[in-house]
């Protein structure tokens, strides 16, 4: 069963086509991230999963649910980090979450929520006075109550400093490890990468781009290098290393083997080499740009700067 499906989803506002046609699925388990810049549809898509806003033609189905019809059951086992999340200015952090608890008829303890998300410090405080990365921290602490199996998190990582955005990723690895299906959205490539299965492009309201970091790093053109420095490498060597698919060209001293690649095959130029007899001292390789990859599938379109 797949954790999301949609098909053939069109969502209109007047003279606006918010999303257009979009087919996607994502599996049970799978972290799965919602890219695309702003206006491409993202939130749209996300609150038709949600049942917030309702699609003008095509089906949704969530957890096996249809998305309409079984609202109530999908939300139920769903976490949500929304955009732009209200707070309630005069409650603590802990009460959020005791809210969030009884919600769900969930059974966790509020504290050890506000500890996996760093703001046990501030429980007792009222979150009105919470910054921006601190609100972000209590909304995704709030998501992850009742242990859902599925988490939604539209652009969680917006306001966190780097080192919240690294716990919030090892936090979506923690409850994928758990079994949970993540789908997340984010402008910023960057961000996604270190922790999606999978990540889908979204431009103008359709996916222009869906694969694994390592199937778009191989769109990117491939032209990864690697420069190897070896004990030795005979022709023979490079030949060896020249036959493999995805190679595009080798060359050497003896001491240096140079390679473009896929990046996919990266680690067999490494164990072919071996295999024969060389010794690899050291290695450096220059990436293709997700980003640069990311800006191709999306330009043409006005980029804001992200938050
Ligand atoms: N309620 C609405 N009424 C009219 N147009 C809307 C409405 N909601 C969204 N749209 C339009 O649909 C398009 C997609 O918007 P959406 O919010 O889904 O994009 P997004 O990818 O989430 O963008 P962002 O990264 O800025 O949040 C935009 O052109 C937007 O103006």
């Amino acid at each position: 069963m797949a954790a999301i499906e949609l098909t053939g989803v069109t969502k209109r506002y007047d003279d606006v086509t918010a999303v257009d046609g979009l087919d996607l699925t994502v599996p049970e388990g799978e972290v799965f991230g919602f890219l695309g810049p702003n206006g491409a549809g993202k939130s749209t898509t996300i609150n038709m999963i949600l049942d917030f806003v309702r699609p003008t033609t095509g089906d949704v189905s969530v957890l096996g649910y249809d998305a309409q019809r079984d609202s109530v059951a999908v939300r139920q086992r769903t976490g949500v980090l929304p955009e732009g999340f209200d707070i309630y200015d005069r409650l603590t952090g802990r009460k959020h979450v005791e809210f969030a608890i009884r919600s769900k008829d969930a059974t966790d303890h509020p504290d050890e929520i506000l500890e996996r998300v760093g703001i046990a410090d501030a429980a007792d405080r009222k979150a009105g006075g919470y910054s921006k990365g601190m609100r972000q921290r209590l909304a995704l602490g709030m998501a992850l109550v009742g242990q859902p199996d599925l988490l939604i998190l539209d652009e969680p990582s917006s306001g966190l400093d780097p080192a919240g955005a690294k716990e919030m990723r090892e936090i979506v690895r923690t409850e994928a490890d758990r079994g949970a299906t993540v789908f997340f959205s984010s402008h910023v490539l960057g961000q996604v990468e270190a922790v999606c299965d999978r990540v889908g492009i979204m431009r103008e309201g359709t996916l222009v781009a869906e694969d694994s970091i390592e199937g778009l790093r191989d769109a990117a053109g491939g032209e990864e290098r690697l420069e190897l420095t070896v004990d030795s490498a005979s022709s023979d060597d490079l030949d060896a290393v020249r036959a493999l698919d995805g190679v595009e060209s080798v060359s050497g001293d003896g001491g240096t083997v140079v390679v473009s690649c896929e990046s996919s095959v990266k680690t067999k130029v490494l164990s072919t080499l071996e295999a024969r007899g060389v010794t690899v001292k050291d290695f450096e390789t220059t990436e293709a740009s997700l980003e640069d990859l990311f800006l191709s599938y999306t330009e043409g379109q006005k980029q804001e700067v992200s938050a």
